[in-house]
Protein backbone atom coordinates (compact mmCIF):
# COMPACT_ATOMS: atom_id res chain seq x y z
CA UNK A 1 0.00 0.00 0.00
CA UNK A 2 2.80 2.54 0.55
CA UNK A 3 4.06 1.55 -3.06
CA UNK A 4 1.05 1.79 -3.98
CA UNK A 5 -0.34 5.25 -2.75
CA UNK A 6 3.26 6.61 -4.11
CA UNK A 7 2.02 5.86 -7.30
CA UNK A 8 -1.24 7.26 -6.88
CA UNK A 9 0.24 11.06 -6.31
CA UNK A 10 3.60 10.74 -8.28
CA UNK A 11 2.39 13.17 -11.03
CA UNK A 12 0.54 15.19 -8.44
CA UNK A 13 3.56 17.74 -7.81
CA UNK A 14 4.30 17.71 -11.59
CA UNK A 15 1.04 19.34 -12.82
CA UNK A 16 3.45 22.40 -14.52
CA UNK A 17 5.69 20.26 -15.91
CA UNK A 18 3.12 18.20 -17.30
CA UNK A 19 1.49 20.98 -19.15
CA UNK A 20 4.91 22.47 -20.60
CA UNK A 21 5.77 19.08 -21.42
CA UNK A 22 3.19 16.92 -23.14
CA UNK A 23 0.59 19.98 -23.35
CA UNK A 24 -1.77 19.00 -20.46
CA UNK A 25 -3.98 21.49 -19.73
CA UNK A 26 -5.33 21.95 -15.98
CA UNK A 27 -9.09 20.25 -17.58
CA UNK A 28 -6.60 17.30 -18.86
CA UNK A 29 -5.31 17.16 -15.25
CA UNK A 30 -8.70 16.84 -14.02
CA UNK A 31 -9.74 14.31 -16.55
CA UNK A 32 -6.50 12.12 -16.15
CA UNK A 33 -6.66 12.27 -12.26
CA UNK A 34 -10.51 11.36 -11.88
CA UNK A 35 -10.03 8.46 -13.81
CA UNK A 36 -8.41 6.53 -11.42
CA UNK A 37 -11.98 5.97 -9.81
CA UNK A 38 -14.27 5.55 -13.51
CA UNK A 39 -14.26 1.99 -13.62
CA UNK A 40 -14.38 0.97 -9.73
CA UNK A 41 -17.68 3.52 -10.17
CA UNK A 42 -19.04 1.68 -13.04
CA UNK A 43 -18.98 -1.71 -10.96
CA UNK A 44 -15.26 -2.97 -11.27
CA UNK A 45 -14.99 -2.50 -6.98
CA UNK A 46 -18.46 -4.92 -6.48
CA UNK A 47 -16.88 -7.83 -9.03
CA UNK A 48 -13.52 -7.29 -7.04
CA UNK A 49 -15.49 -7.86 -3.56
CA UNK A 50 -16.88 -10.88 -5.20
CA UNK A 51 -13.62 -12.32 -6.51
CA UNK A 52 -11.89 -11.60 -2.92
CA UNK A 53 -14.71 -13.42 -1.18
CA UNK A 54 -14.81 -16.23 -3.62
CA UNK A 55 -11.21 -16.74 -4.27
CA UNK A 56 -9.27 -15.63 -0.75
CA UNK A 57 -6.52 -13.01 -0.28
CA UNK A 58 -4.19 -14.73 -1.92
CA UNK A 59 -5.16 -15.15 -5.27
CA UNK A 60 -6.85 -11.24 -5.10
CA UNK A 61 -3.82 -10.09 -3.53
CA UNK A 62 -1.31 -11.26 -6.38
CA UNK A 63 -4.57 -10.13 -8.91
CA UNK A 64 -4.47 -6.66 -7.65
CA UNK A 65 -1.03 -6.08 -7.68
CA UNK A 66 -0.66 -7.40 -11.08
CA UNK A 67 -3.54 -5.07 -12.26
CA UNK A 68 -1.71 -1.96 -10.47
CA UNK A 69 2.04 -2.75 -12.13
CA UNK A 70 -0.50 -3.29 -15.54
CA UNK A 71 -2.01 0.20 -15.66
CA UNK A 72 1.07 1.88 -13.97
CA UNK A 73 3.43 0.51 -17.11
CA UNK A 74 0.68 1.66 -19.81
CA UNK A 75 1.07 5.00 -18.02
CA UNK A 76 4.63 5.21 -18.21
CA UNK A 77 4.63 4.22 -21.93
CA UNK A 78 1.91 7.36 -22.31
CA UNK A 79 4.53 9.89 -21.02
CA UNK A 80 7.81 8.30 -22.57
CA UNK A 81 9.25 9.32 -25.86
CA UNK A 82 8.67 5.50 -26.78
CA UNK A 83 4.70 6.64 -27.33
CA UNK A 84 4.66 10.43 -27.72
CA UNK A 85 4.99 11.78 -30.87
CA UNK A 86 4.22 8.24 -33.13
CA UNK A 87 1.33 7.91 -35.60
CA UNK A 88 -0.33 6.17 -32.38
CA UNK A 89 -0.28 9.18 -30.29
CA UNK A 90 -1.11 11.45 -33.47
CA UNK A 91 -4.58 9.43 -33.78
CA UNK A 92 -5.31 9.38 -30.18
CA UNK A 93 -4.97 13.20 -30.00
CA UNK A 94 -6.83 13.79 -33.54
CA UNK A 95 -10.14 13.34 -31.24
CA UNK A 96 -11.29 15.13 -28.32
CA UNK A 97 -8.92 17.59 -29.06
CA UNK A 98 -8.59 18.74 -25.05
CA UNK A 99 -7.13 15.52 -24.24
CA UNK A 100 -3.69 14.90 -25.54
CA UNK A 101 -3.25 10.93 -26.95
CA UNK A 102 -0.63 10.98 -23.53
CA UNK A 103 -3.35 11.83 -21.42
CA UNK A 104 -6.11 9.38 -22.75
CA UNK A 105 -3.24 7.06 -22.58
CA UNK A 106 -1.97 7.34 -19.10
CA UNK A 107 -6.00 7.94 -17.72
CA UNK A 108 -6.36 4.84 -19.22
CA UNK A 109 -3.82 3.46 -17.47
CA UNK A 110 -4.79 4.87 -13.97
CA UNK A 111 -8.07 3.69 -14.58
CA UNK A 112 -6.47 0.24 -14.29
CA UNK A 113 -4.19 0.99 -11.86
CA UNK A 114 -6.98 2.02 -10.03
CA UNK A 115 -8.88 -1.35 -10.30
CA UNK A 116 -6.01 -2.62 -8.53
CA UNK A 117 -5.34 -0.13 -6.04
CA UNK A 118 -8.71 -0.55 -4.49
CA UNK A 119 -8.84 -3.98 -4.88
CA UNK A 120 -5.60 -4.21 -3.37
CA UNK A 121 -6.81 -1.89 -0.52
CA UNK A 122 -9.99 -4.46 0.46
CA UNK A 123 -8.11 -7.50 0.49
CA UNK A 124 -5.29 -6.20 2.87
CA UNK A 125 -8.67 -4.98 5.13
CA UNK A 126 -9.63 -8.13 4.69
CA UNK A 127 -7.01 -9.92 5.62
CA UNK A 128 -5.65 -7.66 8.59
CA UNK A 129 -9.43 -8.38 9.80
CA UNK A 130 -9.01 -11.96 9.95
CA UNK A 131 -5.61 -11.82 10.76
CA UNK A 132 -6.11 -10.13 14.21
CA UNK A 133 -9.30 -11.15 15.03
CA UNK A 134 -9.53 -10.73 18.58
CA UNK A 135 -5.80 -8.86 18.87
CA UNK A 136 -4.79 -5.41 17.79
CA UNK A 137 -6.96 -5.07 14.72
CA UNK A 138 -7.19 -1.45 15.17
CA UNK A 139 -3.03 -1.11 15.29
CA UNK A 140 -2.65 -3.44 12.40
CA UNK A 141 -4.74 -1.29 10.16
CA UNK A 142 -3.56 2.21 11.74
CA UNK A 143 -0.01 1.04 10.92
CA UNK A 144 -0.85 0.20 6.99
CA UNK A 145 -2.72 3.58 6.87
CA UNK A 146 0.09 5.06 8.58
CA UNK A 147 2.37 3.66 5.91
CA UNK A 148 0.22 4.80 3.23
CA UNK A 149 -0.11 8.86 4.65
CA UNK A 150 3.78 8.46 4.84
CA UNK A 151 3.61 7.11 1.36
CA UNK A 152 1.81 10.22 -0.15
CA UNK A 153 4.55 12.62 1.71
CA UNK A 154 7.62 10.41 0.29
CA UNK A 155 6.24 11.34 -2.99
CA UNK A 156 5.17 14.62 -2.38
CA UNK A 157 9.21 15.38 -1.44
CA UNK A 158 10.77 12.78 -3.55
CA UNK A 159 8.73 13.11 -7.26
CA UNK A 160 9.74 17.31 -7.90
CA UNK A 161 13.99 15.99 -7.44
CA UNK A 162 13.40 12.74 -8.97
CA UNK A 163 12.45 14.79 -12.25
CA UNK A 164 15.63 16.68 -12.05
CA UNK A 165 17.66 13.77 -11.21
CA UNK A 166 19.15 12.79 -14.58
CA UNK A 167 20.31 17.07 -15.04
CA UNK A 168 19.29 18.38 -17.94
CA UNK A 169 15.41 19.69 -18.68
CA UNK A 170 13.59 18.35 -16.04
CA UNK A 171 11.61 14.47 -16.77
CA UNK A 172 7.61 13.45 -15.66
CA UNK A 173 9.31 10.04 -16.97
CA UNK A 174 11.91 9.10 -14.24
CA UNK A 175 9.70 9.60 -10.88
CA UNK A 176 7.02 7.69 -12.72
CA UNK A 177 9.62 4.93 -13.75
CA UNK A 178 10.72 4.53 -10.03
CA UNK A 179 7.06 4.19 -8.77
CA UNK A 180 6.31 1.63 -11.48
CA UNK A 181 9.71 -0.26 -10.68
CA UNK A 182 8.60 0.27 -6.56
CA UNK A 183 5.10 -1.43 -7.68
CA UNK A 184 7.19 -4.68 -9.60
CA UNK A 185 8.82 -5.11 -6.55
CA UNK A 186 5.39 -4.71 -4.31
CA UNK A 187 4.17 -7.39 -6.77
CA UNK A 188 7.43 -9.84 -6.23
CA UNK A 189 6.91 -9.35 -2.45
CA UNK A 190 3.49 -10.70 -2.61
CA UNK A 191 4.17 -13.15 -4.72
CA UNK A 192 7.10 -14.74 -2.27
CA UNK A 193 4.19 -14.26 0.43
CA UNK A 194 1.69 -15.97 -0.67
CA UNK A 195 4.29 -19.40 -1.61
CA UNK A 196 5.40 -18.72 1.73
CA UNK A 197 1.77 -18.79 3.37
CA UNK A 198 0.93 -21.51 1.08
CA UNK A 199 4.03 -23.85 2.46
CA UNK A 200 3.05 -22.93 6.03
CA UNK A 201 -0.02 -24.07 5.43
CA UNK A 202 0.40 -27.12 3.98
CA UNK A 203 3.31 -27.71 7.30
CA UNK A 204 0.66 -27.11 9.81
CA UNK A 205 -2.03 -28.69 8.36
CA UNK A 206 -4.36 -25.73 9.00
CA UNK A 207 -6.03 -24.04 6.01
CA UNK A 208 -5.32 -20.05 6.15
CA UNK A 209 -9.59 -20.17 5.64
CA UNK A 210 -9.01 -19.37 1.80
CA UNK A 211 -11.26 -22.04 0.83
CA UNK A 212 -13.22 -23.55 4.43
CA UNK A 213 -17.12 -24.07 4.08
CA UNK A 214 -17.20 -21.70 7.14
CA UNK A 215 -16.43 -18.80 4.69
CA UNK A 216 -18.13 -19.92 1.83
CA UNK A 217 -20.06 -17.14 0.21
CA UNK A 218 -23.14 -16.77 -1.89
CA UNK A 219 -24.18 -13.76 -4.06
CA UNK A 220 -27.16 -12.96 -2.43
CA UNK A 221 -24.97 -11.91 0.37
CA UNK A 222 -24.14 -8.70 -2.24
CA UNK A 223 -28.02 -8.20 -2.13
CA UNK A 224 -28.13 -8.55 1.68
CA UNK A 225 -26.08 -5.61 2.24
CA UNK A 226 -27.72 -2.95 0.00
CA UNK A 227 -30.76 -4.50 2.02
CA UNK A 228 -28.91 -3.72 5.71
CA UNK A 229 -29.56 -0.77 6.98
CA UNK A 230 -26.13 -0.68 9.34
CA UNK A 231 -24.61 -1.20 5.70
CA UNK A 232 -25.79 2.35 4.35
CA UNK A 233 -24.85 3.85 7.59
CA UNK A 234 -21.03 3.25 7.93
CA UNK A 235 -21.28 3.69 3.57
CA UNK A 236 -22.69 6.93 3.98
CA UNK A 237 -20.43 7.93 6.70
CA UNK A 238 -17.28 7.02 5.13
CA UNK A 239 -18.07 8.53 1.42
CA UNK A 240 -19.23 11.85 3.61
CA UNK A 241 -16.37 11.49 5.70
CA UNK A 242 -13.82 10.65 3.07
CA UNK A 243 -15.58 13.54 0.47
CA UNK A 244 -14.40 16.09 2.77
CA UNK A 245 -10.92 14.53 3.11
CA UNK A 246 -9.44 13.53 -0.09
CA UNK A 247 -10.59 16.29 -2.36
CA UNK A 248 -9.66 18.93 0.35
CA UNK A 249 -6.02 17.60 0.44
CA UNK A 250 -6.17 18.71 -4.08
CA UNK A 251 -8.00 22.01 -4.00
CA UNK A 252 -6.22 22.92 -0.21
CA UNK A 253 -2.79 24.25 -1.84
CA UNK A 254 -4.67 26.82 -3.52
CA UNK A 255 -7.09 27.21 -0.96
CA UNK A 256 -4.66 28.80 0.94
CA UNK A 257 -2.66 30.73 -1.55
CA UNK A 258 -5.57 32.64 -1.73
CA UNK A 259 -6.62 33.17 1.67
CA UNK A 260 -3.17 33.90 2.88
CA UNK A 261 -1.34 35.78 -0.37
CA UNK A 262 1.31 33.32 -0.37
CA UNK A 263 3.23 31.01 -2.63
CA UNK A 264 2.10 27.34 -4.27
CA UNK A 265 5.79 25.90 -2.40
CA UNK A 266 4.60 27.85 1.06
CA UNK A 267 1.21 26.71 1.22
CA UNK A 268 2.26 22.41 -0.26
CA UNK A 269 4.46 23.20 3.03
CA UNK A 270 1.95 23.95 5.27
CA UNK A 271 -0.60 21.31 3.95
CA UNK A 272 1.67 18.43 3.87
CA UNK A 273 1.41 18.95 7.48
CA UNK A 274 -2.24 17.27 7.26
CA UNK A 275 -0.79 13.54 6.47
CA UNK A 276 2.08 13.88 8.81
CA UNK A 277 -0.49 14.38 11.99
CA UNK A 278 -2.70 11.59 10.62
CA UNK A 279 0.62 9.08 10.04
CA UNK A 280 2.04 9.70 13.66
CA UNK A 281 -1.59 9.54 15.21
CA UNK A 282 -3.29 6.68 13.65
CA UNK A 283 -1.81 3.72 15.21
CA UNK A 284 -1.49 4.70 18.93
CA UNK A 285 -5.39 5.59 18.22
CA UNK A 286 -6.10 2.35 16.52
CA UNK A 287 -3.66 0.85 19.79
CA UNK A 288 -6.45 2.97 21.94
CA UNK A 289 -9.39 1.44 19.73
CA UNK A 290 -8.19 -1.86 20.71
CA UNK A 291 -7.29 -1.82 24.48
CA UNK A 292 -10.40 0.63 25.42
CA UNK A 293 -12.66 0.51 22.72
CA UNK A 294 -15.00 3.77 22.40
CA UNK A 295 -15.05 3.27 18.38
CA UNK A 296 -18.23 5.54 17.82
CA UNK A 297 -17.60 8.37 20.26
CA UNK A 298 -14.16 8.58 17.90
CA UNK A 299 -16.45 8.47 14.71
CA UNK A 300 -18.37 11.15 16.41
CA UNK A 301 -15.25 13.51 17.70
CA UNK A 302 -13.41 12.69 14.32
CA UNK A 303 -17.17 14.35 12.60
CA UNK A 304 -17.05 17.27 14.76
CA UNK A 305 -13.41 18.21 14.03
CA UNK A 306 -13.99 18.25 10.45
CA UNK A 307 -16.46 20.74 11.10
CA UNK A 308 -14.71 23.24 12.61
CA UNK A 309 -11.64 23.09 10.75
CA UNK A 310 -13.89 23.09 7.64
CA UNK A 311 -15.74 26.05 9.21
CA UNK A 312 -12.27 28.03 9.61
CA UNK A 313 -11.38 27.39 6.50
CA UNK A 314 -14.49 29.35 5.23
CA UNK A 315 -15.34 31.72 7.42
CA UNK A 316 -11.99 32.91 10.04
CA UNK A 317 -8.83 32.44 7.81
CA UNK A 318 -10.49 34.85 5.25
CA UNK A 319 -10.98 37.31 7.88
CA UNK A 320 -7.49 36.72 10.03
CA UNK A 321 -5.22 35.72 7.20
CA UNK A 322 -2.54 33.77 9.36
CA UNK A 323 -0.23 31.07 8.36
CA UNK A 324 -0.12 29.94 12.35
CA UNK A 325 -4.14 29.86 12.26
CA UNK A 326 -3.77 27.87 9.27
CA UNK A 327 -1.41 25.45 10.37
CA UNK A 328 -3.29 25.21 13.67
CA UNK A 329 -6.28 24.06 11.72
CA UNK A 330 -4.15 21.59 9.72
CA UNK A 331 -2.67 19.97 12.43
CA UNK A 332 -6.50 19.52 13.69
CA UNK A 333 -7.55 18.44 10.78
CA UNK A 334 -4.94 15.67 10.82
CA UNK A 335 -6.02 14.38 14.36
CA UNK A 336 -9.62 13.88 12.60
CA UNK A 337 -7.90 12.37 9.42
CA UNK A 338 -6.32 9.97 12.07
CA UNK A 339 -9.63 9.38 14.49
CA UNK A 340 -12.05 8.53 12.07
CA UNK A 341 -10.22 6.04 9.88
CA UNK A 342 -8.70 4.74 12.71
CA UNK A 343 -12.13 4.09 14.38
CA UNK A 344 -13.98 3.39 10.79
CA UNK A 345 -12.40 0.17 8.84
CA UNK A 346 -12.01 -2.19 12.43
CA UNK A 347 -15.49 -1.49 12.89
CA UNK A 348 -16.81 -3.17 9.46
CA UNK A 349 -15.63 -6.62 10.60
CA UNK A 350 -17.72 -5.90 13.94
CA UNK A 351 -21.00 -5.67 12.21
CA UNK A 352 -20.60 -7.47 9.29
CA UNK A 353 -20.46 -11.71 8.92
CA UNK A 354 -16.64 -12.44 8.01
CA UNK A 355 -18.38 -14.72 5.31
CA UNK A 356 -18.99 -11.48 3.24
CA UNK A 357 -16.56 -9.29 4.54
CA UNK A 358 -14.68 -8.56 1.24
CA UNK A 359 -18.00 -7.59 -0.31
CA UNK A 360 -18.98 -5.44 2.62
CA UNK A 361 -15.24 -3.67 2.38
CA UNK A 362 -16.09 -3.54 -1.49
CA UNK A 363 -19.28 -1.61 -1.33
CA UNK A 364 -18.11 0.46 1.41
CA UNK A 365 -15.08 1.42 -0.98
CA UNK A 366 -18.06 1.84 -3.84
CA UNK A 367 -20.32 4.38 -2.51
CA UNK A 368 -16.87 6.14 -1.14
CA UNK A 369 -15.63 5.94 -4.59
CA UNK A 370 -18.72 7.69 -5.89
CA UNK A 371 -18.06 10.38 -3.72
CA UNK A 372 -14.39 10.51 -4.61
CA UNK A 373 -14.89 10.50 -8.25
CA UNK A 374 -18.07 13.24 -8.15
CA UNK A 375 -16.88 15.84 -5.28
CA UNK A 376 -14.35 17.10 -7.24
CA UNK A 377 -16.45 18.31 -10.13
CA UNK A 378 -19.21 19.35 -7.77
CA UNK A 379 -16.48 21.80 -5.91
CA UNK A 380 -15.30 22.65 -9.23
CA UNK A 381 -18.20 23.93 -10.28
CA UNK A 382 -19.32 25.47 -7.07
CA UNK A 383 -15.58 27.65 -7.17
CA UNK A 384 -16.50 28.55 -10.53
CA UNK A 385 -19.90 29.56 -9.60
CA UNK A 386 -18.90 31.68 -6.58
CA UNK A 387 -16.05 33.22 -8.71
CA UNK A 388 -17.35 34.79 -11.77
CA UNK A 389 -15.61 37.18 -13.83
CA UNK A 390 -12.47 36.17 -11.41
CA UNK A 391 -9.55 35.38 -13.47
CA UNK A 392 -6.69 35.46 -11.32
CA UNK A 393 -6.11 32.18 -9.56
CA UNK A 394 -4.85 34.10 -6.41
CA UNK A 395 -7.99 35.40 -6.05
CA UNK A 396 -10.52 32.73 -6.08
CA UNK A 397 -13.31 33.09 -2.51
CA UNK A 398 -13.25 29.28 -1.42
CA UNK A 399 -15.77 30.44 1.11
CA UNK A 400 -18.88 28.28 -0.28
CA UNK A 401 -16.32 25.30 -1.47
CA UNK A 402 -15.14 24.92 1.73
CA UNK A 403 -18.65 25.96 3.74
CA UNK A 404 -20.11 22.27 1.54
CA UNK A 405 -17.06 20.59 2.62
CA UNK A 406 -18.31 21.41 6.25
CA UNK A 407 -21.68 20.23 5.55
CA UNK A 408 -20.23 17.11 4.41
CA UNK A 409 -18.90 16.90 8.03
CA UNK A 410 -22.36 17.63 9.39
CA UNK A 411 -23.65 14.54 7.80
CA UNK A 412 -21.55 12.18 8.46
CA UNK A 413 -22.04 13.46 12.35
CA UNK A 414 -25.64 12.79 12.09
CA UNK A 415 -24.61 8.91 10.31
CA UNK A 416 -22.23 9.14 13.50
CA UNK A 417 -24.44 10.01 15.78
CA UNK A 418 -27.05 7.59 14.27
CA UNK A 419 -24.45 4.57 14.69
CA UNK A 420 -23.50 5.38 18.40
CA UNK A 421 -27.50 5.30 18.92
CA UNK A 422 -27.94 1.96 17.16
CA UNK A 423 -25.10 0.61 18.72
CA UNK A 424 -26.36 1.12 22.85
CA UNK A 425 -29.65 -0.22 21.46
CA UNK A 426 -28.21 -3.49 19.59
CA UNK A 427 -24.71 -3.96 21.26
CA UNK A 428 -22.81 -4.52 17.72
CA UNK A 429 -19.60 -4.01 19.92
CA UNK A 430 -18.56 -1.28 18.38
CA UNK A 431 -17.51 0.87 21.57
CA UNK A 432 -16.10 -2.35 23.07
CA UNK A 433 -12.06 -3.27 22.39
CA UNK A 434 -11.32 -5.42 20.05
CA UNK A 435 -8.67 -7.39 22.43
CA UNK A 436 -11.18 -9.60 24.51
CA UNK A 437 -10.08 -8.84 28.11
CA UNK A 438 -8.94 -11.78 30.72
CA UNK A 439 -12.17 -11.57 32.27
CA UNK A 440 -14.35 -11.56 29.29
CA UNK A 441 -12.29 -14.27 27.67
CA UNK A 442 -13.08 -16.45 31.51
CA UNK A 443 -16.47 -15.47 31.29
CA UNK A 444 -17.00 -16.74 27.62
CA UNK A 445 -15.19 -19.81 28.59
CA UNK A 446 -17.08 -20.68 31.79
CA UNK A 447 -20.40 -19.88 29.91
CA UNK A 448 -18.97 -22.63 26.52
CA UNK A 449 -18.29 -25.26 29.59
CA UNK A 450 -21.58 -24.81 31.31
CA UNK A 451 -23.50 -25.29 27.50
N1 LIG B 1 -7.55 -0.86 5.99
C1 LIG B 1 -8.11 0.41 5.69
C2 LIG B 1 -8.15 0.66 4.24
C3 LIG B 1 -8.79 1.96 3.85
C4 LIG B 1 -7.88 3.15 3.95
C5 LIG B 1 -8.44 4.37 3.29
N2 LIG B 1 -8.46 4.23 1.83
C6 LIG B 1 -9.57 4.34 1.12
O1 LIG B 1 -10.62 4.55 1.66
C7 LIG B 1 -9.49 4.13 -0.38
N3 LIG B 1 -10.70 3.52 -0.83
C8 LIG B 1 -9.38 5.47 -1.10
C9 LIG B 1 -8.00 5.92 -1.26
C10 LIG B 1 -7.93 7.12 -2.19
C11 LIG B 1 -6.50 7.50 -2.45
N4 LIG B 1 -6.41 8.13 -3.68
C12 LIG B 1 -7.56 5.54 3.71
O2 LIG B 1 -7.84 6.12 4.78
O3 LIG B 1 -6.61 5.85 2.99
Amino acid sequence: MFFAYMFVDVMSPLQELLEVRLGWSPTAFGNYAGAEYMLNVFGFLIVAGIILDKMGVRFTGTLSASLMVGGAVIKLYAISPLFVGTAFDGWLSSWWTAMPGSAKLAALGFMIFGCGCEMAGITVSKAIARWFDGKEMALAMGCEMALARLGVFAVFSLSPRLSQALGGDPSVVVPVAFCTVLLLIGLICFIVFTVMDRTLDRQTGVGSGETSSEEEFKLSDVGGLFRSRLFWIIALLCVLYYSAIFPFQRFGTNMLQCNLGISAETAADLLRWFPIGALMLTPPLGYCLDKFGRGATMLILGSLLLIGCHLVFALLLPAVPSQILALVTILVLGVSFALVPAALWPSVPKVMDKRYLGSAYSLIFWVQNIGLFGVPILFGNVLAASNAGVTDPMEYDYTNPMLMFAGFGVLALIFALWLKILDTRKHYGLEAPNIASDTAVEAAEAESAEE
